[in-house]
């Protein structure tokens, strides 16, 4: 009998929807390849919950996630609902509540230039020339995105916004190991991002992973604060392997990377749980400026369901074959907009015509 597996299917806002249409499409070819079968659920998420259900995250949602293996995760947000009450808004009403519930503390986002789009790094042939191959693991349940107190109080010139920043060392610890037991796995080197000579919660972050390092006498482990951080990034990125960041950091550390690799329309991620269970998204937004146009690179949303088939379900060599159909598509030449560099060899494809390209090379 074949193996089945059940997927939350959240669709949410702006081009979501529309890149989330092909990674579906991935699916259901993978599922003729590999004798495998995807109960998809879908539900209403972010802004999309808030029209449908009268919530950002409704209950339906909530239950249909604990009730399915693994959630495959689009984007929330955009310009209509900027002006609700900032609990009630898609981001902080749905996203973060989500990685809560589910426990997702630890967030992998792969920075990997494909040979075929040096051309669309933002950076100069000679500083990528090589490539790179960057993992951010990010910590993504707790410090200043989640710790309380939080909101703004006073009127007028008093009127004061206010925001706390806390880490535990168990929180730190846990997220380290997941750094070094992932560099174990590639390049050996762990370069953890703080701002030790200024906040509290990175002296402890330093402490912390100096101690866990221990463990790891065979990975080499190195501190960086992240200004430079985000400066050597732009420098010379092949100096990384791993980047171990805290929430707000590598949020903003892994925009920048998927920026070096072309696009942040390229770069996948798995957020994961204790265990099998994880939830898996484009490091992206919902890209108000372009949703709509059926122009948005699908390519960030399909290898986020590749992550899935290699992180929830174990289906490496499937997840495998994704990668590999996106790299000779990409090597064929064909470009969503975000990518396309007008050169001889590209083929200007929308969205689905990216989606049916990465299916037809999967069937070969
Ligand atoms: N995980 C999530 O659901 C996230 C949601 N957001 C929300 O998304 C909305 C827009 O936020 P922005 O700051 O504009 O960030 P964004 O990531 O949506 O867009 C930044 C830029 O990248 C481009 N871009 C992003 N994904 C693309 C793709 N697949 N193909 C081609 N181009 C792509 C956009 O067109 C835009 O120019 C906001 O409401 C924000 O809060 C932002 C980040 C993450
Ligand atoms: C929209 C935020 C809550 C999250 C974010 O920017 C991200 O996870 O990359
Ligand atoms: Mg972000």
């Amino acid at each position: 009998m074949a193996n089945s597996f059940t997927v939350a299917v959240l669709p949410g806002d702006g081009i979501g929807p529309e890149v989330m249409a092909e990674a579906l499409k991935v699916l259901d070819a993978v599922e003729k390849k590999y004798d495998v079968s995807f109960k998809r659920t879908l539900a209403n998420v972010g802004g999309a919950g808030i029209d449908n259900e009268g919530k950002a995250l409704p209950d339906t949602t909530v239950d249909i996630c604990k009730q399915s293996d693994a959630i495959l995760f689009g984007s929330v947000g955009g310009p209509k609902w900027e002006t609700l009450p900032p609990d009630e808004q898609p981001e902080r009403g749905a996203l973060l509540p989500l990685r809560k519930i589910f426990g997702l503390f630890c967030n992998l986002r792969p920075a990997i230039i494909f040979p075929a789009l040096t051309g669309a790094s933002s950076l100069k042939d000679d500083v990528i020339k090589g490539g790179f191959d960057i993992l951010v693991v990010r910590e993504l349940t707790g410090g200043i995105y989640f710790s309380t107190p939080k909101g703004i109080e006073g009127e007028g010139s008093e009127k004061t916004g206010f925001d706390t920043m806390k880490y535990s060392a168990a929180e730190v610890e846990r997220i380290t190991h997941v750094a070094f037991e992932a560099a174990r796995k590639r390049g050996s080197k762990v370069c953890s991002i703080d701002k030790a000579n200024v906040l509290s919660t990175s002296v402890l972050w330093r402490e912390v992973v100096e101690r866990v390092s221990k463990e790891y006498p065979d990975v080499e482990l190195s501190h960086m604060y992240v200004d430079n951080a985000a400066m050597q990034l732009v420098r010379w990125p092949k100096q990384f392997d791993v980047m171990l960041c805290s929430n707000m950091f590598g949020d903003i550390i892994s925009d920048e990377a998927a920026m070096l690799t072309g696009s942040l329309g390229m770069l996948p991620s798995a957020s994961l749980a204790e265990g099998s269970f994880g939830m898996y998204e484009p490091s992206g937004g919902s890209a108000p400026d372009i949703a709509g146009q059926g122009i948005a690179n699908p390519i960030a949303q399909i290898l986020s369901a590749a992550m899935m088939l290699r992180y929830s379900f174990n289906m490496v060599a499937a997840a495998d074959a994704i990668n590999a159909a996106v790299e000779v598509v990409l090597n064929n030449g064909y470009r969503t907009g975000d990518i396309y560099q007008g050169g001889d060899n590209e083929k200007k494809v929308n969205t689905s015509e990216m989606g049916d390209a990465i299916i037809a090379q999967l069937n070969r």
